[in-house]
């Protein structure tokens, strides 16, 4: 049975997570209505084939009646708002939302809504730390979590049109309260995401020749502070009270290992005791697609600087029937080449080291 009852869903905020949402429910057959308070942004959203804009009410007809479900796609601080708009105009007849935060909506669509069992708050954990329709990706939800967090007042229909959508846009529904939400994600994205972005901030005032020469280490630590500071600023306020205890935990650490680099003798137990916490910490991280974390082995190919290289290499890997799980392009200093890294099982790496070799590549490492 089709829990959208093969009725529209309405997007209300075509930025990137709600072009993303257009575009892979439309990918998968579903009739998508999208709207955003931009006439401009939702023009590109329509452009890009998220979906059809929303008929204007008492327009041509077309898609009239309530959509099963409005994805509301729009900064935290907004989402309440529209989701009272969307349900007490009919637009929708059950509404979710996309907010990183969970409790604030909750709790003002609870104040504001006549039914407010008719929404239930929801969260893809994915993203990318670019904004807006034309950074959003069809795949973007592909294997990775899509938490949704019901409370005792929530109608079941409104669940199970959200876990439809996740479902159809390839996301691993999941059901969690939105206090424990919100706790986990000032763990593993609200914290990292103020880590990520004081340490780049360092990185603003200092010297050209030193920034020069920042590698791939200092790359992968920083990539999310290039995300949206109006955005964080709502996330980081709203979940204020669950990022705290996180971020006093860092600075007990911090403050440790200030400590130990004073003294030389004493200190060295202590970087020892608090690099291990690292690597501990670390490999509890999922693989791709969510699943338990594996270690791969790396395979690293010198490439020419010249047009049609990549996509060679990657044929011949293709060609040599092994899976790569994961790549990443280097920059060799000083060389007009770059190091690809191809990331694959354990055990296949002979493997696609002697194929490669044979086809003329050369490795390294
Ligand atoms: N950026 C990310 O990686 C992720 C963001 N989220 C959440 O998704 C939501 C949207 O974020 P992004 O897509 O990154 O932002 P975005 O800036 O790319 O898109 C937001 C869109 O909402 C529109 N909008 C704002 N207020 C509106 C209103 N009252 N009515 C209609 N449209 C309105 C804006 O014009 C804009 O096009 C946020 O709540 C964010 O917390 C969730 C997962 C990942
Ligand atoms: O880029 C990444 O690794 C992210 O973790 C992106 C992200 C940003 C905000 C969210 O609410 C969820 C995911």
């Amino acid at each position: 049975m089709d829990p959208l009852e093969g009725r529209s869903v309405l997007v209300v905020g075509t930025g990137l997570v709600g072009t993303s949402v257009g575009l892979a429910l439309t990918r998968a057959g579903v009739d998508v209505r999208l709207a955003d308070a931009k006439p401009e942004i939702l023009a590109e959203a329509v452009r890009l084939g998220a979906g059809r804009a929303e008929p204007e009410p008492g327009g041509d007809g077309a898609g009239r009646g309530p959509a099963a479900l409005a994805v509301v796609a729009v900064p935290p601080e907004a989402v309440a708002a529209v989701v009272g708009e969307v349900l007490e105009s009919g637009r929708a007849a059950y509404a979710t939302d996309v907010a990183s935060v969970k409790v604030l909506p909750t709790t003002q669509v609870r104040e504001r809504v006549t039914d407010p069992g008719r929404y239930v708050g929801s969260h893809p954990m994915a993203g990318r730390e670019i904004s807006g329709p034309n950074a959003a990706l069809a795949d973007l939800f592909e294997g990775r979590p899509w938490v949704i967090c019901p409370d005792d007042g929530t109608h079941q229909q409104a669940v199970t049109r959200a876990l439809a959508v996740a479902r159809l846009v390839g996301a691993v529904p999941m059901t969690m309260t939105a206090a424990e939400h919100d706790a986990a994600v000032a763990l593993v994205s609200h914290a990292p995401h103020v880590v990520a972005a004081l340490m780049a901030g360092r990185l603003a005032g200092a010297p050209g020749h030193e920034v020069r020469l920042a590698g791939p280490g200092v790359t992968d630590v920083t990539r999310i502070a290039s995300g949206d500071p109006e955005l964080w600023t709502e996330i980081l306020t709203a979940n204020a009270a669950a990022v705290r205890p996180v971020l006093e935990g860092l600075r007990t650490d911090l403050d440790r290992l200030m400590t130990a680099l004073e003294s030389p003798v004493t200190g060295q137990p202590v970087l020892r005791e608090l690099l291990r916490g690292g690597n501990d910490g670390r490999s509890r991280l999922p693989g791709k697609h969510g699943a338990a974390h594996t270690e791969f082995v790396t395979v690293i190919v010198a490439v020419d600087d010249r047009p049609g290289q990549l996509a060679r290499l990657f044929a011949d890997a293709g060609a040599a029937g092994v899976n790569v799980e994961d790549v990443r392009i280097e920059h060799a200093p000083g060389q007009p080449l770059g190091l690809v890294e191809l990331d694959v099982r354990p055990g296949a790496e002979q493997e696609l080291a002697a194929s490669l070799r044979e086809r003329g590549w050369t490795l390294r490492g």
